[in-house]
């Protein structure tokens, strides 16, 4: 099966069936929450940490409840759609209790890794523990966006915004159920991939899963660096190692349920590792440079390669630097002036430098609108750099 050729019904986020219970409070599921809230869509809550659910309740992305279907259907409340959105190693069983707990829902999940959750639930399908029509209510899904932190805590409604979410569907699978998954994904503001299970998990282990890696590798260097290099450390460091802050125990469940494909990944880096170890260990040899030259060029092209902004080609920003004070309200004040300008931002971060009292606000814009905003900036007071 390709994605091609699944047939597959249309998404409509106003035709979500509801309410949708979200099982799993954390990172991903309150943010879904709050996402669907916003929404205007009625979303309930269950988790078995009262803590992640007391936070994932406050911050507004749904309503606690009970998981005694009698209970909730006697109030009104049986879920239309369950979201499992618990970690990963834990996820097909959630998947099998909803089904069997909520015999009129439909159920997917969000984990990061999809043959393996389909692997299960057919193996329970096999050891007659679900029926295939229950199997059929089911859809596995992934989203494209994330955080390096975990909890209700780190939950954000914006999360999914223009962000691709993978739909990985059967032939087996009922289309109402990619009918719900196209609607939960679109009510969040994403954009929907339908992509076979084996198909995704090549694809993550290279565009999701090796990134991880790759940051934990260079970030774990930095454990016995002096505090004198690390004062020193500039965007390059903190480019390549924000990922490195996720949290341990969900990465460990991902790799080892994508381990071949991520091992496969792996190999290739080593090959280059190894290349570039020979060239630094006899940098004046004769080929050495063109080999440590033609390793840079290799990650210029792939780096090319990789989509800019909502998915579009990759386009090159140019960036107008601000120094703005430490102090409230100076991005305000900053930004009401891009405003001003009329200039779109297409890219925002900010830096502080080590030891002073100011931040740097990167602002990435099209490159005919460079020149344009700098001016109107220091033009407004600001100082441009
Ligand atoms: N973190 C990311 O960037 C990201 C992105 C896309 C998909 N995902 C996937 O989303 C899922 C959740 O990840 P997260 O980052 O939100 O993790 P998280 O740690 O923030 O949240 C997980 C929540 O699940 C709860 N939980 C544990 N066991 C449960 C169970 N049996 N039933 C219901 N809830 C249970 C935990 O108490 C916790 O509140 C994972 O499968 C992950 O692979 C994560
Ligand atoms: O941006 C991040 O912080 C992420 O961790 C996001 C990210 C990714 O690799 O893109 C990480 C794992 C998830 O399965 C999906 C998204």
């Amino acid at each position: 099966m390709t994605s091609e050729s699944l047939d597959l019904a249309s998404g409509d986020p106003a035709g979500l069936p509801g309410p949708v219970l979200v099982r799993g409070t954390g990172l991903l599921g309150a943010s879904i929450g709050l996402a669907l809230r916003t929404a205007g869509r009625e979303v309930l809550l269950h988790d078995p940490s009262p803590s992640a659910l007391a936070v994932a309740r406050d911050i507004g992305a749904g309503v606690p409840v009970a998981l005694d279907p009698a209970e909730v259907t006697d109030a009104g409340l049986a879920p239309g759609l369950v979201v499992v959105s618990c970690p990963p190693d834990v996820t097909a069983d959630v998947v099998t209790d909803s089904l069997r707990r909520w015999p009129d829902a439909l159920v997917l999940d969000v984990a990061s890794v999809k043959t393996a959750v389909a692997a299960q639930l057919r193996r329970r399908q096999d050891a007659g523990e679900l029926s295939a029509t229950d199997v059929s209510r089911y859809v596995g899904t992934h989203p494209m966006a994330g955080r390096e932190r975990s909890g209700p805590v780190a939950a954000r409604g914006t999360l999914f915004l223009a962000a691709p979410w993978v739909v990985c569907a059967e032939e087996s699978t009922h289309p109402d159920a990619v009918a719900a998954a196209r609607g939960l994904a679109e009510a969040c503001g994403a954009t929907v991939r339908l992509m076979p299970a084996a198909e995704h998990d090549d694809a993550v282990a290279l565009v999701s899963h090796l990134p991880q890696v790759a940051a934990s590798l260079v970030a774990a260097r930095m454990q016995g660096a002096s505090a004198t290099s690390l004062e020193l450390a500039g965007n390059g460091l903190r480019d390549t190692t924000r990922i490195a802050a996720s949290d341990p125990q969900l990465w460990t469940q991902i790799l080892s349920s994508n381990a071949a494909a991520v091992l496969e990944t792996l190999h290739a880096v080593r090959q280059d590792l190894d290349r570039l170890i020979v060239t630094l260990e006899d940098p004046d040899a004769e080929g050495a440079r063109w080999g440590m030259a033609r390793l840079i060029a290799e990650g210029n092209a792939g780096h090319a390669r990789i989509p800019g902004k909502h998915g579009a080609a990759p386009q090159a920003f140019c960036v107008v630097t601000v120094v703005v004070d430490d102090t409230p309200g100076q991005l305000a004040g900053v930004l009401a002036d891009v405003g001003e300008a009329g200039v779109n931002v297409e890219d925002l971060r900010m830096d502080h430098a080590s030891g002073h009292e100011v931040g740097m606000l990167e602002i990435s814009v099209l490159p005919a609108r460079r020149d344009e905003l700098a001016e109107a900036l220091t033009r407004r007071g600001w100082k441009v750099v």
